[in-house]
């Protein structure tokens, strides 16, 4: 079971994350007017503080169309994950496939409305055949609202969002330590990775705190207990 938690902005934060036992935290970039957006530079440093940890991997996590600026924060902060949060075109995806550096590990993202719609429905096979490596499925607001929306999505609805794709997959939205066994039934899933977190692994001043993102990681990997594989 592989866990990411969102959204860092200090080294502190990071190393929280880390020291919790997460894989993988979210650094974003071209989010804009988003209370944890980051300059091309202090992704960089975040990246670094990340590595350094020995044991947690950089995401940047973006909106971003613009290949070449997306594809300068990855060079420039050595990232080997990118997420694209956003409506990004499946041919972003093909030019980031061609053009990042090998092995970069490309997450396209799909959300489900309330009523268990994917707004990118009819995209979803032509992000798999662009060459994304991974989807993760988020939750939409009604009021279209994306990203960290605290709103946890039905299971049935990832099920049938899943039985759509053939990539493996990653689960947010409103995900906390409270929820996971109302997931039991994508947690049987194949294809599921991991999750992905920003709300709950939050303390009480609104940072990334370790004690909340340990109590996910418990939760959520339980007897499936070990580290995701993906992190190396
Ligand atoms: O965290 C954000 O606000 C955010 C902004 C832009 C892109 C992605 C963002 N976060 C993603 O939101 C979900 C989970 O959030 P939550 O647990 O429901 O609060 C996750 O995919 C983050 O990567």
């Amino acid at each position: 079971m592989l866990v990411k938690v969102c959204g860092a902005t200090t080294e502190a934060e990071v190393r929280a994350v880390a020291g919790a036992g997460t894989d993988l935290v979210g650094l974003w970039c071209g989010v804009q007017g988003g209370p944890h957006d980051l300059a091309a530079d202090e992704v960089a440093r975040l990246a670094g503080a990340a590595r350094r940890t020995g044991t947690v991997e950089p995401v940047l996590v973006t909106f971003g169309k613009d290949a070449g600026r997306l594809l300068s924060v990855v060079s420039e902060a050595g990232l080997s994950w990118v997420q694209l949060h956003g409506f990004q075109p499946p041919s972003l995806v093909r030019r980031l496939r061609r053009d990042g550096p090998p092995g970069l590990r490309i997450v396209k993202v799909l959300h489900l409305d309330p009523a268990g719609r994917c707004l990118q429905g009819p995209l979803v096979a032509a992000y798999e055949r662009a060459g994304a490596d991974l989807l993760l499925f988020d939750t939409a607001a009604a009021d279209g609202r994306i990203g960290s929306t605290g709103l946890s999505a039905d299971p049935a609805a990832v099920l049938d969002l899943a039985a759509r794709t053939t990539l493996p997959f990653l689960l947010a939205g409103g995900i906390g330590a409270h929820n996971r066994d109302d997931f039991e039934t994508v947690l049987d899933h194949p294809r599921l990775l991991g999750i992905d977190v920003d709300s709950a692994a939050r303390g009480p001043l609104g940072t990334l705190d370790a004690e909340a993102a340990s109590a996910v990681v418990r939760a959520w990997r339980g007897e499936r207990g070990v580290r995701g594989e993906a992190a190396a």
